[in-house]
């Protein structure tokens, strides 16, 4: 079943063209409906089995995309006042599924590495990096009150 997604979020199906050479897929385009501003691009990375949680932002949204490995980013609503609060959302992002996911500000958010191979995944943010004054705020990955257990869920 579709998961209701989290007010603010968005996902945005990404195309690969394959040929014999490799691969190309488009990511943000300034004409996206999913586009608001461009800050910078950087690439984070996560070795087999890390997590990078729980971190929200006051000013940015982040765009994620996966583009090597697979991973779960996992979103926690806890903003006064929206419509999801209270909700999660899982997202399972990588070579086998390739989206943007666009993050809105003060959604908690933190991705762990599922695969077998070192993620990356590329962040395309609404606002440049601050170094005197970044705009991150966090909460440890495992002890904290949000309710979600990274752990790998059997069936
Ligand atoms: C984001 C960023 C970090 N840094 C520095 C700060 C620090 O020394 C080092 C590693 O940064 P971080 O610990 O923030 O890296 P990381 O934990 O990969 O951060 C990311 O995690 C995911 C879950 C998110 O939600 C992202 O928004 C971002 O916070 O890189 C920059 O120099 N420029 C940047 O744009």
């Amino acid at each position: 079943m579709a998961q209701k997604l989290i007010d603010g979020v968005r996902v945005k199906q990404l195309k690969v063209i394959p040929d014999e050479r490799g691969r190309l897929m488009e990511m943000l385009r300034r004409d996206d409906e999913v586009f608001l501003e461009f800050g910078q691009t950087y690439l984070t990375t996560m070795y087999p089995g890390v997590t990078k949680a729980w971190h929200y932002h006051k000013l940015q949204h982040d765009n994620f995309v996966c583009v090597r490995g697979m991973i779960k980013l996992v979103l926690f609503d806890e903003r006064d006042g929206s419509p999801t609060r209270g909700t999660v959302n899982e997202f399972f992002l990588g070579d086998h599924n390739a989206q943007l996911v666009v993050i809105p500000p003060n959604v908690w958010h933190g991705f762990k590495n599922i695969g077998e191979t070192e993620s990356l995944i590329v962040n395309i943010v609404t606002k440049p990096y601050d170094y005197q004054s970044p705009d991150e705020y966090r909460l440890p990955a495992h002890e904290n009150h949000i309710p979600y257990d990274w752990a790998r869920k059997d069936g």
